[in-house]
This record gives structure tokens, C-alpha cells and sequence, in this order.
């Protein structure tokens, strides 16, 4: 087991809406083997980002237990968090990059996270880490475009640039949180095959938000489904029957 969840639950407070409570996760119970590439489905609002965004702490947990490599992350503080985000690589929706930076100045960041604050600050680079990010630029096959700004690159170019920075950082757990809900169906399954080929060639294990059941079932080993914050569906994707689509997705 490499990622365990015990009863984790999310209840977020808003600040405005007389302080109205909206439970996100119910009491989610959960073990990710090594190596799996799991696909979280769900409705709109079902919680599948504020479950993939609990699991790294971006979202504190109201209850309950995220434990990562034998590592409880939930009583972590900022610091301990810091250094376990090393192993954890995050690819977003709109992509988090930096706009006004180029491709590869995006992708020798993904590094930063093993450098003293002082040198990134500074911004000094060495000649090992250019070459590292020019090599993770080519593997996403978007080196010909490393010193263009990534704000003016098309939305696929910019998921590759993310990946390549993710490919940098060298984590072993990957998180996708609907890496592919603004590309068009081409483009998305071809970010897809190369989360996958990263997943697969560098041994990491991988939970990803999809809206795409096609995608899910064609590209993930495990698909787990959740409804109204609760886990619904547990199995294969050979197992995504009529039944098993009707009860995640109602
Ligand atoms: N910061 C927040 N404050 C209050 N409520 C929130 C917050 N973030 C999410 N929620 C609520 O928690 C529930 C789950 O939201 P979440 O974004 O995790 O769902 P989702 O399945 O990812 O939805 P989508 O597919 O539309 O992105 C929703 O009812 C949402 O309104």
C-alpha cells in the first residue's frame, strides 16, 4: 500500500451564506497499491477535486486520515509538507503555469522544490538542470517551443509543458485534477497516452479526476466513482457496467 485513506471527510464553511456547511467527503476509506492508475469519477459537485486536493493537503481534511509512504500527511505542518510535496506531482485543469515565463524556465521550476529558497529566488540555474528540463521538454515532444512564453501556447502545448515540469520534479505520485476538461477529445486522449506512457515508464502511481468515462475506462487500471462525497465504486474498468454508471452518476 502505498496511499491510505481512513474516514476522511470534508466539510467545507463558507464564509458568507450565514456560514452554511457543505460536506464534500463522507467518510472515504481507500488503499492505492503501487504502481495503479486510478480514475476518479463523479458528478458535477460529487467532491472529486476536493478528493484528489485532500490526498496532497491542498485541502485540509475536516477528519480523518491521508497516509502517504507510511507518512501521516494530515498532522503535517507546512515545512513537513513542503518536503513531502516533493513526491507528489500535480497536473491541473488550467495548467498553473507561470505565463510570462517560457516553457523551459515552467519546466526547470518543477525542480525547485530541491533547491534552497535563496538560489530560486536568485534564479540560478546550472547547466545540469537546463539540460534536465531540455530533456523533460523532448520527452513531451514540445522542445522546439521551450523558449516561447507558455502563455502563447495552444491548451495541449501548455498540459505538456506542466507534465514536463512534473517530469522534473521526479515524483512518485501523480494527481491529475481534470488535466484534460479544457482540451478537445484529439488532444485529450494524447495528453492521456503520455500521463500514462510517464506513469508507466517511470514506475509512479497515479490518481486522475476524469469527466470522460471513455477516457477513464480506456486508459486507467482501477476506476473508483463517488456520489454526494461518498465512495460508490470500487472495481475494474471491465466492471463500469450500466449498474455500476447508474449508481455514480444517478
Ligand atoms: N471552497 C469551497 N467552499 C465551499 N464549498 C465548496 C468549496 N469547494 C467545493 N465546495 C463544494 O463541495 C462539493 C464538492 O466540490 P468539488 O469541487 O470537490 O466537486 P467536483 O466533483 O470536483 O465537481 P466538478 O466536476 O464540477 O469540478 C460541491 O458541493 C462544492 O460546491
Amino acid at each position: 500500500m502505498v496511499l491510505t485513506l481512513q474516514d476522511v471527510s470534508m466539510i467545507y464553511k463558507s464564509k458568507g451564506n450565514k456560514g452554511k456547511k457543505e460536506q464534500a467527503l463522507d467518510s472515504i476509506n481507500l488503499s492505492i497499491l503501487q504502481g495503479e492508475f486510478v480514475g476518479v469519477l463523479g458528478r458535477s459537485g460529487a467532491g472529486k477535486s476536493t478528493f484528489i486536493r485532500c490526498i496532497n493537503q491542498l485541502v485540509r481534511p475536516s477528519h480523518g486520515k491521508v497516509i502517504w509512504l507510511d507518512k501521516e500527511m494530515t498532522t503535517m505542518n507546512k515545512d513537513q509538507l513542503c518536503i513531502t510535496r516533493r513526491e507528489i506531482g500535480m497536473i491541473f485543469q488550467q495548467f498553473n503555469l507561470v505565463p510570462r515565463l517560457s516553457a523551459h524556465k515552467n519546466c526547470v521550476m518543477g525542480g525547485f522544490g530541491y533547491r534552497p529558497r535563496w538560489k530560486n529566488m536568485l534564479g540560478l540555474i546550472t547547466a545540469e538542470e537546463r539540460e534536465r528540463a531540455m530533456r523533460a521538454l523532448e520527452r513531451v515532444g514540445i522542445d522546439h517551443m521551450a523558449h516561447k512564453r507558455v502563455d502563447q501556447l495552444s491548451g495541449g502545448q501548455q498540459q505538456r509543458v506542466a507534465i514536463a515540469r512534473m517530469i522534473m520534479q521526479k515524483p512518485k505520485l501523480i494527481l491529475g485534477d481534470e488535466p484534460v476538461s479544457s482540451l478537445d477529445p484529439t488532444t485529450s486522449k494524447e495528453v492521456m497516452q503520455l500521463i500514462r506512457d510517464v506513469h508507466d515508464t517511470e514506475n509512479m502511481t497515479t490518481l486522475i479526476n476524469l469527466h470522460n468515462v471513455e477516457l477513464a475506462l480506456e486508459y486507467c487500471d482501477r476506476i473508483i466513482g463517488l456520489a454526494e462525497g461518498r465512495l460508490v465504486f470500487d472495481g475494474s474498468p471491465q466492471d463500469v457496467d450500466d449498474h455500476a454508471l447508474k449508481t455514480i452518476y444517478g
